[in-house]
């Protein structure tokens, strides 16, 4: 026996009133445990073949498959009796000849509306034969409306009406792909003869399990129940299931725009491997993020994933506070200090600066930040030695041995104060691990937000999981980097070759604030986080919207009046609308804060250490920083002035290519913003704007 629950089915549970929810709750229960359940009352709808009804009270029902001789029962839709018979004889299920895929099409209704706006465009698809069409999915019944189409905008009208892996094969041949390419992008798996009368095995099928979750775990399966809405947590799109029910010969490097699902995929991937008990041993799976809100929000969607079993197999925690963490446990008796405990220290280390060189006070940090922290470089002798391979001054030994002078002081300060920095103190771990008994090991690692974890982090990572089968699984994106400096993976001894992967579609982002963002960081070199390049080339979204909204203004406050403006008119036809207004400084948060307090809008500061509260509609405020990995509806970015955006500092140094990569960290941390919204994004300045618009 095999039940399985449609996607559509979830949609149509999301939309019940609360009574028929907890009812119709409780009838899927005892129909996964037994279809056939006497206490079932089904029904046989005449006007179609295969489909039945089961009686709900209050005039309720849900609309059931059961294909003749088979043992498959599939859910397919609950409402009220007239509307749940009016879904039923529109639509059927049935397996498609050519692709194996378990289709539902709407066949009874007058498709041609989503056609009605024609132009002077020419049929785009009819070029195609039916038999070319056909094999990417295209059922019979639609080819003929399939060909009417003339461009985006109609095949966006048709997209109800076709299962999601055709809209996206005929979206890829509008884009300009051939046939071939599209076939073998959405369907690479597919070979052997299709058998329309197989249900089990069309269940199987990797399309299929974009929109039917087959029923096995029964905690999984009453938590998807209660929450319907977010379909990631069950079906997955084909490019990403195939990553994550994989064994691997060792780590993986996953890539991916903004949006992509790469976090999804992470999540994922932690159960996937935390639910093989058999491959512990008592060792836990790892999941690390960069920040730590993050990692909050991630622990709490594993919850929505995971049964208990499962989720106390992995542990979620940002690397900094496992840090934190694992060296109080062993009493460290240093305190861990960042930028802004360390600019007293670097003052008092400059004054031994040699005169004799002619480099500015910022040269001093960068190589402190770039060469001797990740390389772990204690002693002259060792730095005399060292490449400087990637920095632009070249240094001679005499001017290596001056240098040094401040180097030495700043750390003796460090070490006077019982400080360390945060690198210091992994390498401390490190050291640590190395010579403790008792050993802390993880069965797996998956990385998160890989794109800003500097060397030694990784070196951590890789002390902490022996190489084995499914060790790392790293995902990341450098246009996205905002913290750290590039790493080559093999540099850690992380070694992904054959085994780096790449997502392509985005899935948060309509396709006009994808291209914006993109075109932001247009002509940068973006790493892959080893040793080659990344492009956007091959990133796209299937949404579509409006074009992103960019204003200037004279002053602050007409930009505060229209922003107000601007949200109360969101929030009068979108209500339950998840808004953020982003900033590139603290002290801008603080104003903008304070500025929308005292008018008549509810508003909250993301902050660094608490999840996102998702059912609270209050208007977000945010640094670029803290928003990195979120998504909301709306997004207006503010105050991108000149000064602003790029940040003015006085850390600007005279060596070009540290500036080049400032500048770059800058647009990416506008590329992160704008790739956070969903639906809209309006990008606002006053006085002058930034160079960036
Ligand atoms: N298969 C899917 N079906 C439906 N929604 C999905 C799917 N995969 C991802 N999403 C949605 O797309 C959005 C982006 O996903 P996610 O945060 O995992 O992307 P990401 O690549 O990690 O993004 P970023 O790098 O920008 O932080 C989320 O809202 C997520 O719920």
């Amino acid at each position: 026996m095999k039940v399985a629950i449609s996607s559509d089915f979830f949609t149509s549970l999301s939309k019940l009133p609360k009574t028929q929810l907890n009812e119709t709750i409780k009838l899927v229960e005892k129909f996964k445990n037994d279809p056939k359940s006497p206490g079932l009352n089904y029904e046989k709808l005449n006007f179609t073949s295969n489909m039945y009804s089961i009686f709900l009270e209050q005039n309720y029902r849900c609309i059931v498959m059961n294909p003749d001789d088979s043992n498959v029962y599939i859910l397919l839709w609950v409402d009220n009796c007239d509307a749940a018979y009016d879904w039923a004889k529109k639509h059927t299920c049935s397996i498609n000849s050519e692709t194996g895929s378990l289709q539902i099409i709407e066949t009874q209704t007058v498709i041609e509306e989503a056609l009605v706006q024609k132009n002077s465009d020419e049929l785009f698809f009819n070029k195609f034969t039916n038999k070319e069409l056909k094999s990417l999915g295209v059922n019979e019944k639609l080819l003929d409306y399939v060909k009417q189409i003339r461009n985006e905008e109609e095949l966006d009208n048709f997209r109800k009406y076709l299962p999601e892996e055709v809209y996206e094969a005929l979206f890829y041949l509008l884009a300009g792909d051939n046939i071939e390419e599209v076939y073998n992008y959405i369907y690479p798996q597919l070979s052997e003869k299709v058998d329309t009368n197989d249900f089990n095995k069309a269940l199987e099928n990797e399309s299929s399990k974009r929109r039917f979750y087959i029923v096995e775990n029964d905690d999984e399966f009453m938590q998807m129940l209660n929450a319907p809405l977010e379909k990631w947590r069950v079906f997955l799109h084909a490019s990403q299931r195939k990553l994550v029910e994989k064994n691997y010969n060792g780590a993986v490097k996953v890539l991916g725009g903004a949006g992509t699902g790469k976090t999804v995929v992470a999540m994922h991937r932690a159960k996937y491997l935390a639910k093989q008990s058999s491959f512990f041993e008592n060792k836990k799976v790892l999941f690390t993020t960069f920040t730590k809100n993050l990692a909050l929000d991630i622990h709490e969607n594993l919850k929505k994933i995971c049964d208990e079993k499962t989720l106390q197999n992995i542990e979620v925690v940002n690397l900094d506070s496992w840090v934190h963490t694992f060296l109080s446990k062993h009493g460290y008796k240093n305190q861990i200090v960042y930028d802004d405990k360390t600019k007293e220290l670097w003052d008092k280390a400059l004054i031994l600066k040699n005169s004799n060189l002619d480099l500015p006070d910022s040269f001093f940090k960068e190589e402190w930040s770039r060469i001797i922290q990740p390389q772990g470089i204690v002693t002259l002798e060792e730095y005399i030695k060292t490449s400087r391979a990637g920095r632009g001054t070249k240094l001679n030994r005499n001017q290596r041995k001056l240098i040094w002078e401040v180097f030495d002081e700043y750390r003796y300060l460090l070490i006077s104060k019982n400080y360390k920095e945060i690198s210091d103190a992994i390498n401390d771990v490190i050291n640590i691990l190395n010579t403790s008994t008792n050993n802390i090991k993880y069965s797996s690692i998956i990385v998160d937000e890989a794109q800003d974890f500097g060397m030694r982090a990784f070196k951590l990572l890789r002390a902490l999981v022996d190489e084995h089968e499914n060790d790392l699984f790293i995902v990341g994106d450098a246009h996205q980097r905002i913290y750290g400096h590039k790493v080559v993976l093999g540099q850690c001894s992380i070694n992904v070759k054959g085994r780096s992967k790449k997502l392509k579609l985005n899935y948060r982002t309509t396709d006009e604030i994808r291209k914006w963002a993109v075109a932001l960081l247009a002509g940068e070199k973006i790493d892959d986080l080893d040793e080659g390049n990344d492009s956007s080339n091959d990133y796209k979204s299937l949404y579509n919207g409006p074009k992103p909204e960019i204003k200037s203004f004279q002053d602050f406050n007409d930009e505060l009046k229209y922003i107000h403006e601007y949200i109360k008119n969101i929030k009068k036809v979108d209500t339950e609308s998840k808004i953020c207004i982003v900033l590139r400084t603290q002290k801008l948060v603080d104003t903008y804060y304070d500025y929308f307090s005292s008018k008549d809008l509810q508003t909250l500061k993301i902050s660094r250490n608490s999840k996102d509260d998702l059912s609270d509609t209050n208007v977000r405020i945010a640094t670029m920083h803290r928003v990195k990995g979120l998504d909301f509806d709306h997004v207006i970015i503010a105050s991108i002035n000149k000064g602003i955006v790029p940040l003015e500092t006085s850390e600007i140094s005279d060596e070009e290519l540290i500036n080049k990569e400032y500048l770059q960290k800058e647009k990416s941390l506008v590329f992160v913003a704008a790739t956070r919204a969903k639906k809209s994004l309006l990008v606002t300045s006053y006085g002058l704007k930034s160079e960036f618009l």
